[in-house]
């Protein structure tokens, strides 16, 4: 076992030894908390989804709807609860990865270094958001291991230097969202009129791009409101024409893996693989698109079929604690995506309040693992079934 094996140590000798958590176990108590933290608006662009939500709502059914089949006496099953796996042919302490999330300033004020803090300790990697809130050099020097999450710019030129940018800074593989051309419909931001991106919150990758600043007049200023600099990233935010032909040629600007993330259909999958991506995250990006879509738990199968062993497929959307990452994995994710869980862990605590989510997170998987008979990477389509 790696030395982060014994996740489950650190926290039963707290608990012996009277050092008890301040943060709750439970996703739900913990969202809660978060929520008498934050103001309304900052918590309403977390918790939110698209429209009815009736997208979150089946990512949570989508996992009460598995159940998972433990055999306590599996021949070898003393040596089980591993947790490492290989991605892209490097060694990682767990399958546990932080989802890409963007404005973190508007949760903690010391955004993706405390997340970059918190997840350190406990062997995690970052997945660094393109509007993160600190441009990505400077989380580069807080972060152990990151991946750069890229929302692809309208302008090429500009999607080119994100990406030398995230090489050059060390990041170890760049994953593409598809499912965010534009942001979906969110009622609750809508109602708020809490439109952070008009404050010139999560934009700080762009604001310190130099392509990005040769397209202005002026120097942009950070914080500015309906600046000249706020209303070039919005035109710049997205570009519709993204295509798995356009997607490829990021190959011309760096060696590291590629993954898109936002596949719910085996056959986009397939087509992604045959232009020659490496990795799938399965995601309906937590339901915030698209109002009534399939819970991406409901299309990870159909993915790991579609892609077979020319991929390797991560999964988000839904993951609230460690039997979760287990399902997931069980259905045939090679490692998971944590969300909303270790925002609020930040919203509450900062640093301290994300390592206690993932360091939660991945003692349930561990201890979840140990008695399922398996090493996480171990598990298979055998050790879930359908609830009748
Ligand atoms: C507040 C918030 C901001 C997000 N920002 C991004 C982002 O910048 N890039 C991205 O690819 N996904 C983003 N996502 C989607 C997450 O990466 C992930 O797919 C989603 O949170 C999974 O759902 P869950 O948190 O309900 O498990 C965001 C999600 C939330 C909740
Ligand atoms: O809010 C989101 O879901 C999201 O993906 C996003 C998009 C742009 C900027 C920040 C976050």
């Amino acid at each position: 076992m790696s030395h982060f094996a014994q996740y489950q140590d650190g926290v039963y000798a707290d608990a012996t030894e009277g050092r008890l958590p301040s943060l709750p176990y439970h996703h739900e108590q913990l969202r809660d908390m978060a929520a008498g933290r934050l103001e309304p608006g900052p918590f309403g662009y977390v918790e939110g989804s698209a429209g009815r939500e009736r997208t979150a709502d089946a990512n949570a059914d989508a996992f009460a709807r598995y159940a998972l089949r433990p055999r306590s006496l599996r021949p070898g099953a003393e040596h089980s609860g591993d947790l490492g796996v290989t991605l892209f042919g490097r060694r990682y302490p767990s399958p546990l990865l932080t989802a890409p999330i963007g404005v973190l300033e508007q949760v903690h004020e010391e955004s993706e270094l405390a997340v970059a803090r918190g997840a350190n300790p406990v062997g995690v990697p970052v997945v660094l958001s393109t509007a993160s809130s600190t441009p990505m050099e400077e989380v580069a020097e807080a972060a152990d291991e990151w991946w750069y999450q890229l929302y692809w710019p309208s302008d090429d030129e500009l999607a080119e230097s994100f990406v030398r940018r995230a090489t050059a800074a060390g990041a170890s593989a760049i994953v593409v969202t598809c499912d965010t051309k534009r942001l979906g419909w969110r009622p609750r931001d809508l109602s708020l009129g809490h439109l952070p991106f008009l404050r010139s919150q999560g934009t700080a990758n762009y604001f310190s791009d130099p392509e990005f600043r040769s397209r202005l007049k002026a120097d942009p200023e950070p914080g500015g409101v309906f600046t000249e600099a706020v209303f070039h990233f919005l035109g710049a935010f997205a570009s519709k024409a993204l295509s798995t032909e356009n997607i490829a040629r990021i190959r011309q600007w760096t060696d590291l893996p590629v993954l898109v993330k936002g596949v719910v259909r085996g056959d986009e999958a397939a087509d992604l693989v045959d232009a020659g991506v490496d990795g799938i995250v399965v995601s309906n990006h937590g339901g915030r698109q698209i109002d009534n879509a399939v819970a991406a738990l409901d299309a990870l199968p159909e993915v790991v079929d579609a892609v077979g062993d020319r991929a390797t497929v991560l999964f988000d959307s839904g993951v609230r604690s460690g039997a979760d990452v287990a399902v997931a994995m069980a259905l045939g994710a090679q490692a998971v995506l944590l969300g909303r869980p270790w925002v609020y862990g930040l919203a509450v605590e900062g640093a301290a309040g994300v390592e206690h989510v993932l360091r939660a997170t991945l003692a349930e998987l561990q201890i979840t693992a140990e008695l399922m008979g398996k090493d996480a990477a171990e598990l298979d389509a055998s050790d879930v079934t359908r609830r009748p």
